[in-house]
Parts: structure tokens; sequence; C-alpha cells
């Protein structure tokens, strides 16, 4: 008892921690007509999207800046968030655009204050900054149930200080949102010009570092690629050129390049299919080595002939089991992605090579007939566990006995 006391005076001291004003500043309205109440964090204003939660007990940094969420309102299971601040150099979009990511966040409890060497800014700031509306104090256990009980709702969040809300209208605005199945939201994230990179990973002391004399050229297709993935790249002497989602088969081929990445992205990847897909196809037919992550992973099964589908609640975390069927080696790697490759449509030509330990869903493929393999998983983490990172290596070594077998 003694200790609750102490506990609680040392929370309410913070004003940053405190669950003080009991007035309801922020409304989250689920398509069914659930509101939940509770107080405005981040950006004043509205934010509509698929409400799904993370799991993952750190990077929510990453997280929120991960172009795969464009379109989605994250409600986090763990509830202290803010405690490492914010800083520049943990955001994961290429594309800057303030937009491009996430577009609410749900909080159980107040944001934590930072106490962080690397902190340049307070979580609250950041998300203002970057126009992510938020709702913090509400039960995130009891939306996270309900999510595992009847799959991921739409939803709108309202914050508004002056705590005036127009519920029926917010609830005809949610109801009225289209779902995620069926919708292409790579070109809201896509890079629009071509780019190189070279920025390798992060070190302490020296920061991210400058590639030096790379010995490979990876051509990284844009359907909105995390930054530590273009490192993980650039690490192992991958000059990598960035092209748009938009890019032909003709435009990649130009670049002449060693291998093909194609990289994660938000949206369901069959809505993709008008453009993304045949380029694939038509890539995948020279035996350009090719190396698929999230997204990529699933256009790749389509563009064999595999088909995709909508998850019932999705993967998101930081702590999933992910089985290699290739070394029988259980890997704890960062999810996130709501759609899967069916493997009942994998056509003869695509091996699985992965499988998810938690639903036995399908988490890799390699093709038995060209140099190309994917994973639903995000073994670049950022956040999450580095156990994945073995497969940048097996990229590479299949660009060079490609290279190899040319005799380059
Ligand atoms: N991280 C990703 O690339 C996500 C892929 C896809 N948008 C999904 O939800 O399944």
């Amino acid at each position: 008892m003694l200790q609750d006391q102490a506990s609680t005076a040392a929370v309410g001291s913070n004003a940053a921690d405190a669950w003080e004003d009991p007035k309801t500043t922020a409304v989250l309205v689920l398509a069914d007509g659930t509101v939940l109440e509770g107080f405005g964090v981040g950006a004043v204003g509205e934010a509509t999207g698929e409400v799904c939660f993370n799991t993952a007990m750190t990077g929510y940094e990453e997280i929120l800046t991960d172009p795969s969420y464009a379109g989605q309102i994250v409600t986090f299971t763990f509830p202290h968030v803010g405690n490492v601040g914010t800083n520049e150099e943990d955001v994961e979009t290429v594309n800057m655009a303030a937009d491009s990511g996430v577009r609410g966040v749900i909080l159980h409890t107040g944001i934590t204050s930072p106490s962080n060497w690397r902190a340049t800014r307070h979580f609250d700031a950041w998300l203002k900054a970057r126009g992510i509306v938020g709702l913090a104090g509400i039960d995130t256990r009891a939306l996270t149930a309900l999510i595992r009980e009847k799959g991921m709702p739409n939803a709108v969040i309202a914050h508004d200080p002056s705590g005036a809300f127009d519920l029926p209208a917010l609830k005809a605005r949610a109801a009225a949102l289209p779902s995620m199945d069926g919708l292409d939201l790579v070109p809201m994230v896509t890079s629009t010009q071509r780019f190189s990179w070279d920025e390798t990973s992060w070190t302490l002391g020296e920061g991210y570092g400058r590639q030096d004399a790379p010995t490979r050229h990876v051509v990284a297709i844009d359907y909105g690629v995390k930054r530590n993935i273009l490192r993980l790249l650039a690490d192992r002497g991958c000059k990598v050129t960035v092209v748009p989602a938009t890019a032909t088969a003709e435009d990649v081929l130009a670049l002449r390049p060693d291998g093909v990445f194609l990289s994660n992205g938000p949206g369901d990847p069959a809505a993709t299919g008008e453009y993304a897909v045949p380029v694939i196809r038509e890539l995948l037919d020279r035996n350009i080595p090719t190396f698929g992550i999230c997204l990529g992973h699933q256009m790749m099964a389509l563009a064999v002939g595999a088909k995709t589908r909508k998850m019932h609640q999705g993967h998101h975390g930081a702590n999933h089991p992910v089985k290699d069927f290739t070394t029988d080696k259980v890997e704890i790697v960062s999810m996130n992605h709501g759609f899967a490759v069916d493997r009942e449509t994998l056509p003869a030509n695509a091996r699985e090579t992965h499988v998810s330990l938690f639903d036995g869903s399908n988490c890799g493929i390699a093709l038995t007939d060209r140099p190309a393999f994917s994973v639903q998983h995000h073994p670049e983490a950022s956040p999450g566990p580095q156990d994945s990172h073995y497969l940048f290596d097996r990229f590479v070594e299949m660009i060079d006995s490609r290279k190899a077998s040319e005799g380059r």
C-alpha cells in the first residue's frame, strides 16, 4: 500500500505522466460506432485509418516512421511510450513528406518524459511536428482484445482541446472509410525521383557511416522503403540506386543492376497489380538476383502467380518466432504486415522457405528456377532483433555467384 502511494506520488509529480485532467480531449471512434474517450497528444485534428496493435516494447519512432504504416493508426500495447524521446537519426522514412507514415497513435498512458542521451525532442512535440494525431489514456488491452476478436477496424481519431466532438458525424465518417482490402497506398509514400544511397549502419561514437568502394550494384524499387534496409545493403558493398515504384523494367535494366531489391510498403499488395507486379515479373524473367521484403515478398509471390489475402489481425511486433527451413533455425523477428501470401496458391517453382511459428502463415519463398527469394518479416529490424540479417548476406552471395557464373 505504501509502495502504491509512493509510486502514485512519483507519477503525479511529473506533469507529462499524470492522469490529472479528467476532461476528454480526444476520442477514438470505430467503424462499428464504438467510442473510446481519452486525452489528446500530438497534433490537434482528425485522422482516419485502420487500427492495428503493435506489441514491440521499444522502437516507437522507427515504427511510426515506417512507411508501411501509411493509412493506419497504431495502438501500442506497451504502456510507456516517450521515455527515450525522439531524435533525427532513428527516422525510417526515406521520403520525408510528413504524411508519409502512420496517421495516428493510441497510447495507454500519457507520454513519458524523455531520458536518453540521444533524445533531441519530446515525443509529443515530435508527433505535433509530423502531424500525427494521438489519443492517450484508454484501455489499450481492451482495444487489443477487441482487434483480436473482430479484426482490425477502421476508425477516426479526433483530438480537440475544447473537448467538443460531433460524435454522430465522426461515426458516419468512420463507417464510410474504405477497407484496407483493395487499397493501393504505395503512391502516397514512394520516392518521386531516382537517387543513390551510400549511408551505412550506425556505430557508437561514429553515428552513420559512408560507403567506400562498393563492388555490386543493387536497384531498390521503393514501395515505401525503410532506411535501415538500404544501410544493410550499403554495409555489404552494394551501391544502391533507389527508383520510384512507377519505374518500368526498362528503367531498372538501363541501370545495369547486379541485383534488384523489392521494398516493404503499405496497403494491399494485390492492389499494386497494374503497375508493380508486371514489372517484377519481367525482371524475374531476366534472371537478375532479386530479394523482396514484406510488401516486396507479397508482390514477388503475386508475380509468379500466387495469391495474397487479408489477415484477421495481422502481425505487428518485434518478437515473432519464424522458422527458416533452409537451416531449421528459429529466428526472432520484427513483423509488420496485415496481408499474407496464401501458401496453397504457390506455384511449383516457388518453395516455401520460412513460416511463422505463431500462426503457421507463410513467411518466405524462394524460386526454384530463378535466383530470387523474399521474406514476409523485416530482417533489417529497426526496431527489433537482428537475427535475420543473414538474409542480406544470402542476397549478396546470390549476386556474387551470378556474377561469377557470367564471368564478371
Ligand atoms: N511492412 C510491409 O511491407 C507491409 C506489407 C503490406 N502492406 C501488409 O500490410 O501486409
